[in-house]
């Protein structure tokens, strides 16, 4: 599935937050979204998944004007990982999983047997099976975090957007997150703040600063010293990772 958002603009209050950004993922691609704290990151990609308005700009998957199409029709489609996972009701972690069939459903209509094997196979991607009856609210961040995949995962969606994915999870659980993202095989657009783990996982990226898109293109292409330092402020050096075979990045202030 492709997703073609084009000139986007969002403004709170008096201030311009995204200002005529555009940021395309081709099918199957992997695309990140990197840039400093407070540069526009989130609010670029909730003006994508509707979660909150544009000024102006509009957003296509394939064919699907999301803008103006209902968020039961976008969720058939497009599924995100947020940043904040908190709930204040307590459900299992299957049942949790299984909210990700809603966008399939008639209202009222009971779970499947089809929607019990889909939760299945989305447990046992993110090494949950173990969990499926343990309280939600009673699991570490970390865990909640692969719970809140599991549903996305779920929910079958061919663009899967996820906001900063890896924020409170281990080394290891950040590589566990995208290589299991990745093998799903489907279109990603992902806010990343670890460059190593960017150009790991990236196709393509978006170099956002100050709600504008600074700079695009291939991983070791867009993360030059010079634009990691314009975009972050610090001094930097590229070099090749010893373990990952891959471009790596020194920081220094
Ligand atoms: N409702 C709002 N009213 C006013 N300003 C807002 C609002 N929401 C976001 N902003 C501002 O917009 C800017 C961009 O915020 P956003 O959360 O999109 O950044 P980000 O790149 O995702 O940051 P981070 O990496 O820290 O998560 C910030 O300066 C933020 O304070």
């Amino acid at each position: 599935m492709k997703l073609a958002a084009k000139e986007l603009q969002v403004r709170r209050g008096k201030k311009e937050i995204i200002k005529n950004a555009s940021v395309f993922v081709k099918d199957k691609q992997f695309v990140g979204l990197i840039g400093p704290n407070g540069c526009g990151k989130s609010t670029l990609l909730k003006s994508i998944y509707k979660s909150l308005t544009p000024h102006s700009g509009t957003v296509f998957l394939n064919n699907l004007d999301v803008l103006s199409s209902s968020e039961k029709k976008v969720s058939q489609h497009l599924g995100v990982v947020g940043q904040f996972n908190e709930m204040s009701f307590d459900l299992t972690v299957e049942q949790m999983v299984l909210l990700g069939r809603t966008p399939h459903k008639k209202l009222l209509e009971p779970d499947q047997s089809a929607d019990y094997a889909i939760v299945e196979a989305a447990l046992r991607r993110t090494r949950l099976l173990d969990y499926r009856t343990r309280s939600y609210l009673s699991l570490s961040g970390g865990e909640k975090q692969r719970v809140i995949l599991a549903r996305t995962i779920a929910q079958q969606p061919e663009l899967m957007i996820l906001d900063e994915p890896t924020n409170h999870l281990d080394i290891r659980y950040q590589f566990e997150i995208l290589s299991c993202v990745k093998q799903l095989g489907i279109s990603v657009l992902a806010a990343l703040h670890d460059l190593d783990l960017a150009v790991m996982y990236c196709d393509y990226i978006y170099a956002v600063k100050d709600g504008e898109i600074y700079a695009h293109g291939k991983p070791e292409d867009v993360l030059t010293p010079e634009t990691v330092e314009a975009l972050y402020q610090i001094k930097c050096q590229t070099y090749i990772n010893p373990v990952t075979h891959r471009l790596g990045f020194a920081y220094g202030i």
